[in-house]
């Protein structure tokens, strides 16, 4: 059973070119080799019939990070404009450096990144793409965590960043059709000085972004306690925002409690640690907390060792809400699609359970009733045409 808040006797499931589009063209047609590597096509038929419906199945994304979903033709597009970089130039060299030996050196490679976002035009383009990139996994809403503060700290201003991000919001809104929100987060290993710029960003009446939704924590988590960071997301929860903090991503299930106590998380980012406690599984399953999972980016930055001892199972059996996100997906070699057909496998589900996941991340996100009504009602008319035809 995927569980979620609504009755629990729904079905059971049973198991990469920015570049100017030629007139008329659909602007999701794009024949460049420009896609996160998409997982090679499985030999098991049965594996292969759930891929295709996956990359059909209507899908909301909560837990993506602007940067962090910038496909390997921008950020080799970008580098080229810097030649100062470290980031290679080349999308193929681009894959071992997108090569990990622990989180630390996951977040070294992900600010070289952020380095290459020098100027609005930078944050306009990367934000138009990666929504294209998310369209074109039939992603209908995404819930896009960005880190403002990187970017103002290195220069760009502040107002100027928030028309960039807007100006592509409403741009991929319109030629796409996919809704995109933000969410602000503190990097935290930045420190309380980053965390009042965040708040600051977020809640200045003059500057916030009519797309803002909610408010989070990201970067490391060791030496970095939640419970510092209280203040800041009182006063953005004050100002309407949803909490949505990383936590249990590389700590313990402590780190998950402080983001429910202290930050009072509505949802949490990753929670991985979480099934090391089976009293906190319990609290998140009762007061239906759900959790971001993001199987792919938990094996990459070496928080889980292999996906068959990742945790997921145990949410699901103690009955935790949970959706399927793909963090950094270029970074991880990944896309939302994959970490479907990942769920699929991991979770043993068939259309019906992974049309429950994608009605799951819908629930769980800050869009409307309305546009919740509307994603759900396609996603049960798309598996309804899948399964009788
Ligand atoms: N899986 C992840 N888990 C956690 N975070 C993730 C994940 N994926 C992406 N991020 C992003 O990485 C950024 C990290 C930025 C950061 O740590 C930092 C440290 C010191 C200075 C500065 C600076 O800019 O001056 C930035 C976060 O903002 C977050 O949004
Ligand atoms: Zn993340």
């Amino acid at each position: 059973m995927i569980p979620s808040h609504r009755s629990a006797d729904h079905p059971r499931p049973v198991a990469r070119r920015a570049r100017g589009r030629r007139p008329g063209e659909d602007p999701l047609t794009d024949r460049s080799a420009d896609h996160a590597v998409a997982s090679t096509a499985p030999a098991d038929p049965g594996a292969r019939a759930l891929n295709t419906f996956i990359a059909g199945l209507p899908k909301a994304e909560l837990h993506v990070h602007h940067v962090g979903s910038a496909s390997p033709r921008i950020v080799s597009e970008l580098a080229a404009r810097h030649p100062d970089s470290k980031v290679p130039t080349d999308p193929e060299a681009l894959v071992d450096y997108f090569t990990f030996t622990d989180f630390a050196h996951f977040i070294e490679v992900y600010l070289s990144v952020v380095d290459l976002i020098r100027t609005p035009e930078d944050v306009r383009l990367l934000t138009y793409e990666v929504a294209r990139d998310l369209a074109r996994q039939q992603v209908r809403y995404a819930e896009l965590t960005i880190t403002p503060y990187s970017s103002t700290r290195r220069g760009i201003d502040e107002r100027a960043f928030m028309d960039a991000i807007e100006d592509a919001r409403k741009a991929a809104e319109a030629d796409f059709g996919t809704v995109l929100r933000w969410c602000f987060d503190i990097p935290g290993e930045a420190g309380l000085v980053s965390a009042e710029e965040t708040v600051r960003l977020a809640t200045d009446d003059r500057l916030r972004p009519e797309g803002l939704v909610s408010f989070g924590l990201g970067g490391p988590e060791i030496g970095v306690p939640r419970p510092q960071f209280k203040p800041y997301f009182d006063r953005a929860i004050a100002a309407g925002l949803h909490s949505v903090p990383h936590a249990g991503e590389t700590t313990g299930p402590e780190t998950v409690w402080d983001a429910l106590n202290d930050l009072r998380a509505e949802r949490i980012g990753h929670g991985t640690s979480s099934a090391q406690d089976p009293k906190l599984l319990a609290h998140l399953a009762e007061r239906r907390i759900p959790l971001e999972v993001c199987p792919t980016s938990n094996i990459a930055t070496r928080a889980v060792r292999t996906l068959d001892e990742h945790p997921i199972k145990e949410f699901v059996r103690a009955g935790v809400f949970v959706t399927i996100n793909s963090d950094d997906p270029p970074m991880f070699g990944t896309d939302l699609n994959t970490e479907y057909a990942v769920a699929a496998r991991l979770l043993d589900l068939d259309e019906r359970g992974l049309a429950e996941l994608a009605k799951n991340a819908v629930d769980a996100s800050f869009l409307d009733e309305g546009g919740k009504a509307r994603i759900k009602e396609e996603i049960d008319r798309y598996t309804t045409g899948r399964l009788t035809s």
